[in-house]
């Protein structure tokens, strides 16, 4: 099914807004189900929309802004109304659907409103059970693929050829039988030929055919061999459905009985006829004889989801991988099976050998983070414990699994890591393949400039949905914590010096600064800090004694900011810890003894004024207030960080590179507005957020190549960048919004991106709402012609017409001048995203998007392979 928009369905029941009889107007809400490729941008996509007065595009608030673009956007044309067969009105929305390139391709949408403004009857020619009906009158092409003629055709299982049955040629007995063909349209049900490729379907384990729900028991009877069509029983299974032996799907839970389930799954699973041969299996070029089979399958550590083909095994060390590939497990060692390892056997072509075989790039990365020379290009032999050595010579170069980074490289590199690295027998690829499941985690790279906020993300998404922190990475986030702590308090300090000099030469001048109160009712009030904020001069002291309310009243400001002699030389010292880069000798045990001069410090008249003037502190960062203000707490040896501290912490643990955290969606969070519409796939998929910081991708970003497996690039650029500037190495001053783009361009330009998709996130939309509304988004030489039309009702949030708000509109011109300037280099694969703020469910949206460009890619590629194994 090529369709984009699907359907358009009522949210509730329209407002019928009374003008009289002959001309009135309806309000009512619709809800869009959008199905096809991912849009270009992440919109909601419940959207109101006023109706009968005039329909514009005007109606899709936010939509509207991307109107000039190659965004779809409805373009309803007004008919006028016109009397129903009941009385009521008529109105038609027909419009352009999503600047589709056909010109033909028409939405068309229709409701009847009754003389009370209710919905009473439909066009039945259009609709089928919803109140609001709309179909496309032509479906429209989906941008980049045709509909292709289906070119597979259907031969029902009825009519299958006996002749087309095929036996081994290696004698085995179990016959084959070739793949079944649908001459129902394509993605159809095999046996009633009605469904799409949406419908779930339960495939024959020997000849592909998918079955419906109604027809799945009719197609297989009581499944002896387990999930076979009636006439595939006794025959040899398709080898690539190995891997889904004895795996229920939901469908046969829903279908029948527990301990029905159980039995036709373990038939599945043990039955003879469905054993691999073992004359199928390679190992380094020669097939396995029986015995060898048994030995592999039955050893302390078996190769998982073993299916027929080529392999290599590295006898000495445990390596096994697919012939040509990187390790992709490590096995038992020892093992007698198979013919001789060869140098080629996993073609890599770096000179470096480990027992005897040429390794690959990935496998020289892991040996560099394990701290392993390989200069000269040296041959190494390796102990199925991870001891390495160079060959004929006793010169050890390392313990391989030795290190914490080595294992945080193998999981980015998916090379094979011992889940237990002292014990050389247990080991395994990680830790999703011991759930019931199997799956390759698809892989996220999380890039962004230094700010962006990519961290805050990075933990977002690992407390909301991914593995919990350890222990050991609370206790580095708890010492980041605390460092940074002191780092503010010495900022504080800084501060505080300045203010008492200040304050001084005011004195010393015989300027005396006044600072004004407006008393209030009860006859208290508070300094007024936003008055002397603009002259830099903010202080809020509470008045002590009650005036009159309603007077505005002077006091002269005294020079708070003097702290005692031995305060003095507390902060002195301390000032220079942090200056020398020694803060983290301040966060061991030993430094308790600081806490009580610290809770002094902090409880201090004049710290506590150099706080109340923070805002005028530009280098103290907003999440400084929530740590300070809980400093003596957090200083604590016992402190132990919640959630929320981890969220707020500046950095993600002491280490600035590479970290990664394995994720998956819960079940609420898959079935999006929608319901089960959106959540067309049940997700069991794992995922792997990677996050990669600038600085240790090297000269040029040569580092990317380790990344050439990800799935979907996330370059994460902080909206308020746009009127920042970092002094540049050429001594010039560089705007950050620019430094971002070419950061970005370096990345998507690099070769082993060429094929990628990327999701722009825009983040720190909280932040930016309040800076647009100071510092004009020109600030930002690129964005010159930000030239927004703001309407009179104009405020922060949509304005009372629906229409967008400047930072909206303001996203929206950012969103395309990306694009825009993209467009050429990268062909399409360009998204983008907006993150609101720190809140954890703000990544929920923009991961729901990343999961939708994921499968749709992955849709694509099947439809692909599909179209050119048909041909
Ligand atoms: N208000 C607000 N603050 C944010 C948001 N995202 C990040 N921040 C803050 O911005 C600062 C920088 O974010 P980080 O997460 O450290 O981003 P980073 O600099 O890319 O990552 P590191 O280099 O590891 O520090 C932190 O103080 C965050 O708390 C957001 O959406 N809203
Ligand atoms: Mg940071």
């Amino acid at each position: 099914m090529t369709g984009i928009l699907r359907r358009v369905m009522p949210l509730g029941d329209p407002v019928r807004k009374t003008k009289d009889d002959e001309d009135f107007s309806v309000e009512y809400s619709i809800a869009m189900e959008y199905n096809g490729p991912p849009l270009p941008y992440n919109l909601p996509r419940v959207s109101p929309v006023v109706v009968g007065e005039i329909p514009t595009a005007n109606a899709f608030p936010l939509w509207s802004g991307l109107l000039d673009m190659d965004l779809p956007v409805i373009q309803p044309v007004k008919k006028k109304a016109r009397p129903g067969e009941d009385g009521g009105q008529k109105f038609e929305v027909v419009g352009l659907p999503w600047n589709s390139p056909d010109a033909n391709a028409k939405f068309e949408s229709s409701m009847v409103i009754g003389s009370k403004g209710c919905l009473r009857s439909q066009d039945d020619k259009l609709s089928d059970d919803s109140t609001l009906s709309s179909h496309y009158l032509h479906e429209p092409p989906v941008h980049g693929h045709e509909k292709r003629p289906s070119a597979v055709t259907f031969h029902s299982t009825d009519s299958f050829d006996e002749r087309s049955f095929v036996t081994d040629s290696d004698g085995d007995t179990v016959p084959g039988r070739p793949k079944a063909q649908n001459s129902g349209k394509k993605g159809s049900c095999y046996h009633c030929k009605r469904g799409s490729r949406f419908t779930k379907k339960e495939a024959c384990i020997v000849c592909d055919a998918k079955y419906c729900y109604r027809c799945l028991l009719r197609a297989m009877g009581s499944m002896e061999e387990g999930r076979k069509c009636l006439l595939c029983t006794g025959f040899r299974i398709d080898e690539s459905k190995r891997i889904s032996l004895g795996k229920c799907s939901r469908m046969m839970k829903r279908l029948l009985p527990e301990a029905e389930i159980k039995r036709i799954m373990r038939a599945e699973f043990s039955c003879v006829n469905n054993q691999l041969s073992s004359k199928l299996v390679f190992v380094n070029n020669r097939p396995l004889k029986k015995r060898e089979l048994l030995l592999l399958q039955s050893c302390a550590n078996p190769p998982r989801n073993l299916t027929p083909g080529y392999y290599w095994y590295d006898r000495t060390a445990g390596f096994w991988g697919k012939a040509g590939e990187k390790p992709s497990q490590l096995i038992s060692g020892q093992l007698n099976i198979g013919g001789q390892m060869e140098r080629e056997a996993s073609n890599g072509n770096i000179g470096v050998l480990i027992n005897g075989r040429e390794i690959t790039k990935e496998e020289l990365w892991m040996l560099k983070a394990a701290g392993i020379s390989c200069k000269g290009k040296p041959h190494f032999w390796v102990s199925p414990d991870g001891f390495c050595q160079e060959e004929g010579q006793y010169n050890p170069r390392g313990m391989i699994w030795e290190k914490a980074k080595t294992k945080i490289m193998c999981k980015i590199l998916s090379l094979p890591y011992p889940s237990n690295p002292a014990s050389s027998d247990r080991v395994e690829v990680n830790k999703e393949n011991d759930v019931d499941y199997v799956s390759v985690p698809r892989k996220l790279l999380l890039i962004g400039s230094e700010n962006s906020g990519t961290s805050t993300i990075f933990k977002q998404i690992k407390i909301s949905f991914g593995d919990a922190f350890t222990e050991e990475e609370r206790r580095g986030l708890k010492l980041v914590i605390q460092s940074k702590l002191y780092c503010y308090l010495g900022l504080l300090m800084e501060a505080r010096e300045r203010f008492e000099k200040e304050s001084l030469r005011e004195k010393e001048k015989g300027k005396s600064i006044l600072f004004e109160c407006e008393v209030s009712d009860s006859g208290y009030g508070s300094w007024a800090k936003d008055s002397r904020k603009k002259k830099g001069k903010g202080l809020v002291i509470n008045q002590s004694r009650p005036s009159h309310p309603g007077k505005t009243i002077q006091k002269e400001a005294k020079p708070t900011y003097a702290i005692s002699p031995k305060l003095k030389r507390f902060c002195d010292w301390l000032l220079g810890v942090i200056a020398a880069g020694n803060v983290e000798d301040m966060v061991s045990p030993s430094s308790c003894e600081y806490s009580a001069l610290i809770d002094e410090l902090w409880k201090d008249e004049a710290i506590q004024a150099t706080y109340s003037r923070r805002n005028e502190l530009e280098e103290l960062p907003r999440v400084a207030t929530y740590f300070l203000e809980r400093a003596m707490e957090i200083l604590k040896e016992d402190y132990g960080p919640s959630d929320m501290d981890i969220l707020y912490a500046e950095g993600i643990s002491s280490s600035n590179g590479v970290v990664s955290t394995n994720f998956s969606f819960p079940k609420s969070v898959q079935s999006g507005a929608f319901g089960d519409a959106a959540a067309r796939r049940v997700d069991s998929s794992s995922y792997q957020l990677i996050r990669v910081h600038p600085n240790s991708l090297g000269v040029n970003c040569k580092w990317l190549e380790m990344f050439e497996d990800v799935n979907l690039i996330l370059f994460c650029i902080s909206l308020t960048d746009y009127d920042e500037f970092f002094d540049d190495d050429s001594g010039g001053s560089k705007n950050k919004m620019v430094a971002s783009r070419d950061l970005f361009q370096k990345i998507v330009t690099h070769p082993v991106f060429s094929k990628k998709h990327f999701l722009l996130l825009l983040n720190k939309f909280d932040l930016f709402e309040e800076k647009i509304e100071q510092v004009c988004l020109t600030r930002c030489e690129w964005f010159k012609d930000f030239n927004p039309v703001i309407s009179r009702n104009h405020h922060r949030g949509n304005d009372v017409n629906g229409s967008p708000s400047l930072a909206q509109r303001a996203f929206y011109y950012i969103a395309v001048k990306f694009k825009r300037h993209f467009r050429s280099l990268m062909d399409h694969k360009l998204y983008v995203s907006l993150v609101t703020g720190l809140e954890q469910d703000t990544v929920k949206d923009f991961l729901l998007y990343a999961r939708e460009i994921i499968d749709w890619d992955e849709d694509i590629t099947l439809i692909n392979e599909d179209s050119s194994t048909s041909n």
